[in-house]
């Protein structure tokens, strides 16, 4: 099968795919449970510490946090954090399960004074739900309409100060007046392979594997600046070390295991491969629209646009341009292709 005509039904994962229950699972055991455990992200560490020491100290609630960044970097982590550096209770809920501003009444009906209200995806929340959220955020106190039309009565709702700790990955989505509300804002970056390396190790010790120093850098440096796939590869690497390698993790065996789940050196996997592959090959390195790119990969538009492009935008592979979708020369480089004289030099004008 040539990369064009790649099939998600074949069994293959994406590399970048939401967790499943196990893999949850798995997570939880590998999150840091306080700040001075969290690796990397070294600026929103020490401006949270220091927001919550002064808190404690005042005996007050902190201000509302908002955690922004690509999926897999750590919000969740960061928002259980919170709760345990305050000794607080979390509450976890998320915007699609938050449509209607009663199923957000409900939650904050049964909220306790000092208690942190984790909502996750927060920019999916509906409108009405939004609203009420910042008036609950701001005054501590809401008014839940009962009933329709001209029988529609008010009722207040007092509201014991709490937190809330939101997170996004599409912070521009949410309305300026939600956003103001947040006292903290912090915008998680991508891990550099040194702070991965560092995750890998954790993780390792965690699981009490053997881990050599270049068998945990070789996988740091194909783990797309993400902990989440840090711990993924990491959970691979294991299964492939235990089978075939007698259990130490060492660079040989690191990069025959990622060979295998087919996780090149810069971290691309077959999807990030398949469009690349697309994109030269069938579109002679575009533009071409990504309506017409997923078709070509045999994967919905959203997978596309999701999965892949982010990561090979952030190489310098895709450019994403008023008339489509471009690849550079680059691209074609790591293809093993001869990119063509019009090949896109970055930098490109982008969207
Ligand atoms: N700074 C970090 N240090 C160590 N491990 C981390 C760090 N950040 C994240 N992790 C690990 O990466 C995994 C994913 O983190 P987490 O669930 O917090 O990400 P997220 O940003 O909330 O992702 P999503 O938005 O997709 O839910 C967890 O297993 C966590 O232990």
């Amino acid at each position: 099968m040539n990369e064009t005509e790649f099939d998600s039904d074949d069994g293959f994962e994406a590399i970048v795919a939401d967790a499943g229950p196990e893999e949850r699972a798995f997570e939880a055991a590998l999150r840091p449970r306080t700040l001075e455990e969290l690796i990397g992200q070294e600026r929103v560490r020490e401006q949270l510490s220091l927001m919550l020491e002064a808190a404690v100290a005042r005996g007050r609630t902190p201000d509302h946090v908002l955690l922004s960044g690509p999926p897999g970097l750590g919000k969740t982590t960061i928002a259980m954090i919170i709760a345990h550096q305050l000794s607080a209770p979390l509450r976890i809920t998320s915007g699609p399960a938050i449509q209607h501003a009663g199923d957000l009444a409900a939650i904050l009906s049964g909220v306790n004074e000092g208690d942190v209200l984790f909502i996750d995806e927060i920019h999916r929340m509906s409108r009405p739900a939004e609203e009420l959220l910042y008036m609950a955020m701001e005054d501590f106190r809401v008014d839940v309409i009962v009933g329709k039309g001209p029988g529609a009565t008010a009722i207040p709702l007092e509201i014991p100060p709490f937190t809330v700790v939101g997170a996004t990955t599409r912070a521009g989505l949410l309305p300026s007046p939600l956003r103001d509300r947040f006292g903290f804002t912090a915008q998680l970056d991508y891990y550099d392979t040194a702070e991965l390396h560092r995750i890998v190790d954790r993780s390792a010790g965690l699981l009490d594997l053997e881990v050599t120093e270049d068998g945990g850098r070789e996988i740091a440096s194909r783990s797309r600046g993400t902990p989440r796939i840090a711990n993924r590869l990491l959970r691979r690497v294991r299964d492939f070390a235990e089978v075939r390698a007698g259990g130490v993790i060492n660079h040989d065996v690191a990069r025959d295991a990622l060979a295998l789940y087919e996780v090149d050196e810069l971290g691309l996997d077959r999807l990030d491969r398949a469009v690349l592959g697309a994109l030269c090959r069938s579109f002679g390195g575009g533009p071409v629209g990504v309506q017409t790119l997923a078709v070509a990969v045999g994967e919905e538009r959203e997978t596309v646009e999701e999965l892949a492009e982010p990561f090979l935008v952030r190489l310098g592979f895709l450019a994403r341009t008023p008339r489509g979708r471009v690849a550079t020369a680059a691209a074609w480089r790591h293809l093993g292709l001869v990119a063509p004289a019009s090949a896109a030099q970055l930098p490109l004008d982008v969207e």
